[in-house]
């Protein structure tokens, strides 16, 4: 482990400092676009506007003779559309440590990237070691090509050895943005009986005992996921890094996507991702505070200014507890209202 004073060090020498705070940033979506597909990529410059983070996705998805266009074509796609005038995030997901496509992936993206890219996602991430890892990696190249900031981490959660070292891994450098939840891997990793991605399955429930009169015994589907996000978040939060939900493969089936979503949000989550452009909008809805609750929360703050003490609102106590659960909304629907002049008015902030 570092030392408190080296944790913040430049990893070599020329390479730009680490951040000390996450910048502010609203990711409500992760848009993933395939960008081998020169049809999908020219449609960029069009979805970018409506997404908090567009990420060229270089990982599974993309069969193994395309893996060199769709690094070529990311290159292309990030240097074709100023997204941070746009206010989006630029994130690619790299190959993982141990395949053929790595070393190339790291590589030629910082050279070709540069500062244009915020993001790099690290699949299948087992433990802090994959991190430190990267972050020399990173600092060697940062120095190589004179990058002004440092390119942050996300590790993506999807291996069993990963969930065992999860705190590990949301500490395990300045670089370290977030983490993702993969349930498919995880699933596979875990041997889960399933082939879904993500949400919930039917079987999975708890049944009553069985009735005297033989009727029908009532049974409640459980979150197969609840245990792995609750401590992914609470890894996240501890760290100060932000925790997402990842894929919902159902595209056909809004309903169960948003519901997923909203689980995410409701623990913690900062977002999720979007795999197809239908899945944008259910992301920006369920990401961004409902009005209503908006609207509580400032009444919150109102009524306790120096954030002490005890109030009743509409028959429910408030002290300090709330007051900083308030905040947590207000402060989430102010950064999103600086990005969006519709949820601005709503929320009037
Ligand atoms: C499971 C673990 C993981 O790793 S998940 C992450 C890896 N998977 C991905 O990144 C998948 C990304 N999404 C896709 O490739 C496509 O959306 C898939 C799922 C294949 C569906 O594509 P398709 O059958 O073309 O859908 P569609 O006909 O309904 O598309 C309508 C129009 O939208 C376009 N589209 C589709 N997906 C995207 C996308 N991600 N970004 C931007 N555009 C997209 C389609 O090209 C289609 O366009 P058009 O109307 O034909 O012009
Ligand atoms: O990469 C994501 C997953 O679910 O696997
Ligand atoms: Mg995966």
């Amino acid at each position: 482990m570092k030392t408190a004073r080296g944790f913040f060090k430049p990893l070599a020498i020329g390479a730009p400092a680490p951040l000390r705070d996450l910048p502010v940033r609203v990711e409500r979506m992760i848009h993933f676009v395939p960008p081998h597909l020169d049809k999908v990529r020219a449609k960029v410059p069009e979805i970018a506007p409506t997404v908090d983070v567009i990420l060229g996705n270089l990982e599974d998805a993309i069969p193994a003779d395309a893996k060199d266009a769709a690094r070529a074509g990311f290159i292309e796609m990030a240097n074709a559309t100023d997204f941070a005038g746009l206010g989006v995030g630029l994130w690619t997901r790299i190959n993982c440590l141990n395949s053929p496509w790595h070393f190339d992936d790291v590589t030629q993206i910082v050279e070709g990237v540069g500062d244009r890219l915020d993001v790099m996602m690290v699949p299948k991430v087992e433990g802090p070691w994959d991190i430190h890892y990267m972050d020399q990696f990173l600092a060697v190249l940062e120095a190589r090509h004179g990058l002004k900031k440092p390119i942050q981490l996300h590790a993506i959660l999807e291996t069993a050895e990963g969930v065992m070292n999860v705190e590990a891994i949301a500490g395990a450098s300045p670089r370290m943005q977030g983490i993702s939840l993969g349930p498919a891997d995880l699933a596979a990793s875990r041997q889960m009986k399933t082939t879904r991605v993500g949400g919930g399955h039917p079987f999975y429930k708890v049944i009553e005992d069985p009735r005297a009169d033989g009727g029908p015994r009532v049974a409640a589907q459980q979150d197969i996921w609840h245990y792995t996000f609750a401590k992914m978040v609470d890894a996240c939060a501890a760290h100060g890094i932000k925790p997402f939900y990842g894929p919902f493969g159902a595209i056909d089936d809004p309903e169960a996507c948003e519901q997923q979503f909203r689980n995410a949000f409701l623990l913690g989550c900062a977002g999720a991702w979007s795999l197809h452009p239908s899945q944008i909008a259910i992301a920006k809805k369920v990401f961004s505070p409902d009005p209503a609750e908006i609207a509580f929360a400032k009444r919150i703050l109102e009524a306790m200014p120096d954030g002490t003490g005890v109030a009743m609102l509409d028959g429910k106590m408030q002290d300090d507890a709330t007051w900083k659960q308030a905040k947590v909304l207000v402060d989430c629907g102010r950064q999103i209202a600086a990005r969006d002049p519709d949820l601005a008015a709503a929320y009037g902030l």
